[in-house]
């Protein structure tokens, strides 16, 4: 058996083109400020592509660089100016900060209103208690994948390996606001293995190449891998890398369905949040939540 592929790339283009769609229809532009501080090259690269899908879909995009010795307090200020500007929908602060910001208080900064990452109090706190908020990118886009694969996960098994507060903790609070019975695995829990074999649904968030194999699949099941490993790649030639997840590619002899590294779980999570900010543009407005977004 070969999985089915669970396309992040087409069902990403989907959800942005909707994301456009409900921009146009209201009044003035929806704008978002993405705030990247320092020169991590991978972040470069992720702050680069969510300037060029903003402005694709017409949104408006402010993207704000400062240098690394930027003290912690600049850029808190920075973020209170963008609460303060009407023409700023959403605000996202780039993870990881350098060394010397406490990202914590950085995050606490941002008004949970356009917080479209979903990372503050405020609305990690709306997501526990099941109320309406942002939801976290990486998450949202995950269950939108697994939703592509099986539509209703009533009843199902669900196993989320890594228990990080952008992934692993809020992807699984949405898995059982969908009704699945959910365990969260991570650094010390014993037989791997054989807790992911209990799966209907597994997802990986841990940040370690090839962690899951076909032994960790049981058979048939639903395959996210949220892991993004720039590795060395000799076979593209000498000094060459490339992107892969957390699960081993073979693992798709055993899985039903899975998430390719790259073009599954991270153009969703860029898709997702220009439909964050969209949403967020309408509740600042007044406004019902677009229908078909
Ligand atoms: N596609 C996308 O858009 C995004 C992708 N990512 C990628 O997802 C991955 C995870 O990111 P993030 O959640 O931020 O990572 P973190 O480093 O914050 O968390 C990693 C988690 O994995 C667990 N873990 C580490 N080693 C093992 C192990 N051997 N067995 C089981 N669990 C383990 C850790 O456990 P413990 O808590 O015990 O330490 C921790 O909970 C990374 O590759 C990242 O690049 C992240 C964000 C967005
Ligand atoms: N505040 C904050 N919010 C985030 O959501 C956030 C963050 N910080 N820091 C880093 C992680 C990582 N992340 C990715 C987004 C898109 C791709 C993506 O588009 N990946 C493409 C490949 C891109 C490439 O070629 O490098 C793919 O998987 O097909 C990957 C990773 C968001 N993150």
């Amino acid at each position: 058996m070969s999985a089915r592929l669970l396309d992040g790339k087409a069902l990403g283009a989907e959800v942005r083109a909707r994301a456009g769609e409900a921009a146009k229809t209201l009044p003035g532009q929806v704008g978002l400020a993405v705030v990247l501080v320092g020169e991590d090259p991978a972040s470069q690269v992720y702050v680069r592509n969510k300037h060029r899908e903003a402005e694709a879909a017409g949104l408006l995009s402010f993207v704000h660089r400062l240098p690394a010795d930027t003290p912690e307090a600049d850029v808190v200020a920075l973020v209170e100016r963008l609460n303060a500007d009407e023409a700023v929908d959403g605000i996202l602060v780039q993870m990881p900060l350098p060394e010397g910001i406490d990202a914590l208080r950085v995050i606490a900064a941002i008004d949970p209103d356009k917080d479209v990452d979903g990372l503050t109090e405020t609305n990690a706190g709306r997501l526990l208690l099941g109320r309406r908020g942002l939801v976290p990118c990486t998450p949202q886009g995950s269950m939108l994948l697994a939703g592509l694969a099986l539509p209703d996960l009533t009843g199902k098994t669900a196993v989320v390996v890594g228990r990080s507060i952008l992934v692993g903790k809020p992807l699984a609070l949405l898995l059982q606001a969908a009704n699945a019975t959910v365990t969260m695995a991570h650094s010390r829990t014993k037989d791997l293995g054989a807790v992911c074999r209990t799966a209907d649904v597994l997802c990986a968030a841990v940040g370690r190449p090839g962690l899951l194999t076909a032994e960790h699949v049981k058979p048939g099941a639903v395959v996210i891998d949220v892991g993004i490993n720039r590795v060395d790649a000799p076979e593209k030639g000498e000094g060459k890398t490339k992107l892969v997840g957390d699960v081993a590619p073979e693992a798709a002899e055993v899985a039903g369905w899975m998430t390719p590294v790259p073009g599954g779980v991270g153009p969703m999570t860029i898709a997702c949040l220009l439909r964050n900010t969209v949403l967020a543009a309408a509740r600042r407005r007044g406004l019902e939540d677009p229908r078909g977004l």
